[in-house]
């Protein structure tokens, strides 16, 4: 059953919506406005109608909603590359994640729909802020955005005494913050970086080595959509080059 103040995915005739069950305010759409106080004590998957009558599908965002829904200040970690780092550092909803930098909070969001907490650090303050509101939007109340430049805000998690199961680091000196990574991460956590290029990467491997990581390997995640049309079915001829990923392991 659905219970107000619950975050809800309308659909209807190709488009969607993001809403929250039992807002006093109704949703105004061109297929018509839908009173979303009559949402709560509805189920899941029920259809609800407009005032013109159109049936709005009610489902659970899931996080590839997320993906196209939350308001974008930069380039977002891609789906592709997310999945690497999610199974790759064995991401469990036991863990405590160190995330930075939040940008739009994509790979923050996905993270925390899986583990116990996620603290994310920005160092804009208008990103630190939309990162909020897409948290709040996604009601995913166990990310915390922390408006901070990570070297410095790692220096007062240790003061804090805070250790961490995964850190991910995707901003471009990722490098300068792999010791400080050392230092946050529980014996037996991964860290996680994400480099749009070479030279990036490699400051990075040469930081997790120098800072004696163990088990350290680079990627590039290809993902090819097929495209279908009438001439033929073919892999889609667009470049899809996104980044490298480094994966290492703190022992
Ligand atoms: C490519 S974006 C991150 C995208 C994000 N991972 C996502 O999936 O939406 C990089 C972000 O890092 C932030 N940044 C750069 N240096 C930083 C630092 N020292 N501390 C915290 N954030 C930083 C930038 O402001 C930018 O928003």
């Amino acid at each position: 059953m659905i219970e107000n103040g619950e975050q809800i995915l309308l659909r209807a005739e190709g488009r969607e919506y993001f809403a929250v069950a039992g807002d006093e305010k109704p949703m105004h759409t061109d297929l018509g406005i839908v009173d979303l106080k009559a949402v709560p004590g509805r189920e899941w998957g029920d259809t609800i109608a407009s005032h013109k009558g159109v049936g709005f599908t009610v489902v659970r965002p899931r996080a590839p909603d997320l993906f196209r829904h939350m308001k974008r200040t930069g380039a977002p970690v891609m789906p592709k590359d997310i999945g690497a780092i999610i199974a790759y550092t064995g991401l469990c909803p036991t863990d405590v994640v160190l995330d930075a930098g939040t940008g739009s909070g994509v790979l923050a969001a996905y993270m925390g729909i899986i583990a116990r907490k996620v603290i994310t650090c920005e160092a804009s303050e208008q990103f630190a802020a939309n990162a909020r509101k897409n948290m709040q939007k996604a009601g995913l109340h166990n990310v915390e955005v922390r408006h901070a430049d990570i070297l410095q805000e790692m220096e007062k998690l240790q003061g804090e005494g805070l250790v961490f199961d995964v850190i991910t680091l995707d901003l471009q000196d990722a490098a300068l913050a792999v010791p400080g990574a050392r230092k946050l991460l529980r014996t037996g956590g991964f860290l996680a970086t994400y480099s749009p290029f070479f030279e990036q990467a490699s400051a990075v491997r040469a930081a997790v080595e120098t800072e004696g990581f163990q088990d350290i390997f680079t990627i590039t995640v290809s993902e090819h959509e097929m495209e279908y049309s009438k001439r033929g079915t073919r892999p889609s001829t667009r470049v899809g080059h996104t980044g490298f990923i480094t994966i290492a392991r703190k022992f």
